[in-house]
């Protein structure tokens, strides 16, 4: 009954979608095929062999490999005007990319850190558009040796100019996209497009409960602050490092029982942790989230951000019976009286998703939700709308 719940994904038409599996990476490749044979042919070694050969092609006929030699250029001209463009050209900005400024490279961990980018001209900025206050949104980066582009999810920056961007990037290892943007110097080029629309959530949500992986807790702060004060939001945020969320201390206190010793609670640490200057950038944003006027109010029912920690090197992980308590605890809040909706997402890597509500699928080209897997399809869920993002 459940499958009925799941929502697709609906990026805008012809949007580039997810690029985390290979033949994810395929439906994204901006002519890397003929700009590959095209550095292929400018590998050092080769040049000679080459000059060679278009010497020769003066005095002779034109043989294949000067036919490909030319060729293989224009292709990836005519491609990247029509088919790397066209790929995009439904999406809200249809103008291709836009040329950013590397402006800020925070480090968050050993590996993600947090881009800083402003527009190269003041009328050029993908920040804003119609709709995109209730949608998860993410942009298109180049990678222009390999004209291949990555969507990252735009952070969100409570309070500071509307017309930088930032984004969490994890550096994954011998990652094309990824390393290519950690290894930028300041002052850096970059261009963008979309924005994206990952996820559009329904009108009328009152409870959310948010499973984020790594960077999923991206798309879970985006929510965060477009539900502020209208919706109860509980971010379960999974982390590889201490260093990820530095600062931060969980909303709910130590569980009892069995499994309490893996989780650590700071119960009502968090206002002391504000007093540091320790937190993580992204702790600092939930901060902020937390104290925006529309939820800062202290009456219980003024819908609020919790947030709980969860560190992997130090063996504390969400625990499904932690997900099913919450899931459940939601549900007597609300008895008795016409409920809004409420939804479970799921954001981070592929096997984070995998593991709580089993794989996405391909159809027609098309990633769609696929049926509820993973630990979630043991839970009772009714009332709940689940999302894999
Ligand atoms: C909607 C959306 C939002 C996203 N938001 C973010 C975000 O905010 N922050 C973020 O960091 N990421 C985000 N991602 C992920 C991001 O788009 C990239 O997928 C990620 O950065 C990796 O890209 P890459 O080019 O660096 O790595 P890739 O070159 O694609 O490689 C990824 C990994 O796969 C391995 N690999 C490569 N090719 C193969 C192969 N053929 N077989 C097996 N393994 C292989 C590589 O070694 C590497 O470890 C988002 C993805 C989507 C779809």
């Amino acid at each position: 009954m459940y499958l009925r719940a799941l929502r697709q994904r609906s990026p805008l038409p012809g949007a580039v979608p997810y690029l985390r599996s290979s033949a994810q990476r395929r439906v994204v490749l901006l002519s890397t095929t003929s700009k590959r044979l095209q550095e292929k042919q400018d590998a050092p070694g080769q040049h000679g062999q080459r000059d060679g050969e278009q010497r020769q092609s003066k005095t002779t006929s034109i043989r294949p490999f000067t036919v490909l030699a030319l060729f293989i250029p224009l292709g990836y001209a005519v491609s990247w005007v029509t088919g790397g463009r066209t790929e995009n050209t439904a999406s809200a900005s249809e103008d291709g990319f836009v040329k950013y400024t590397l402006a800020i490279k925070e480090d968050v961990s050993a590996t993600s850190a947090i881009f800083t980018l402003t527009p190269m001209t003041t009328s050029s900025t993908l920040a804003s558009g119609p709709g995109l206050e209730r949608a998860i949104r993410s942009v298109q980066i180049k990678q222009p040796q390999l004209q291949i582009a990555r969507n990252y999810t735009i952070l969100p920056s409570p309070g500071s100019s509307t017309e930088e961007l930032r984004f969490l990037i994890r550096r994954e290892r011998k990652g094309e996209v990824s390393g290519y943007l950690h290894r930028l110097p300041l002052g850096s080029k970059i261009e963008l497009r979309g924005p994206v629309m990952d996820y559009v959530w329904p009108d009328g949500v009152d409870e959310v409960v948010f499973l984020a992986g790594g960077t999923g807790i991206v798309p879970a702060l985006q929510v965060a602050e477009g539900l502020a004060g209208q919706a109860h939001v509980h971010i379960l945020c999974a982390n590889r490092s201490r260093q990820d969320c530095a600062g931060g201390f969980s909303d709910t206190p130590s569980p009892k029982g069995w499994f309490s010793w893996l989780v650590r609670s700071g119960d009502n640490l968090d206002s002391k942790s504000e007093t540091t200057n320790e937190s993580s950038p992204i702790v600092s944003i939930v901060k902020t989230l937390k104290h925006l006027p529309n939820s800062a109010s202290t009456t219980p029912d003024t819908p609020k951000l919790r947030v709980d920690y969860f560190v992997d090197e130090e063996n504390i992980f969400i625990q499904p019976d932690q997900v099913r308590q919450l899931l459940l605890s939601a549900q007597p809040a609300n008895a008795g009286k016409v409920t809004g909706k409420r939804l479970l997402l799921i954001s981070g890597p592929e096997g984070f998703i995998n593991y709580w509500a089993g794989p996405k699928q391909w159809m027609n080209g098309r990633e769609i939700q696929g049926p509820l897997g993973g630990v979630l399809s043991t839970f009772s869920l009714a009332g709940w709308e689940v999302v894999k993002l």
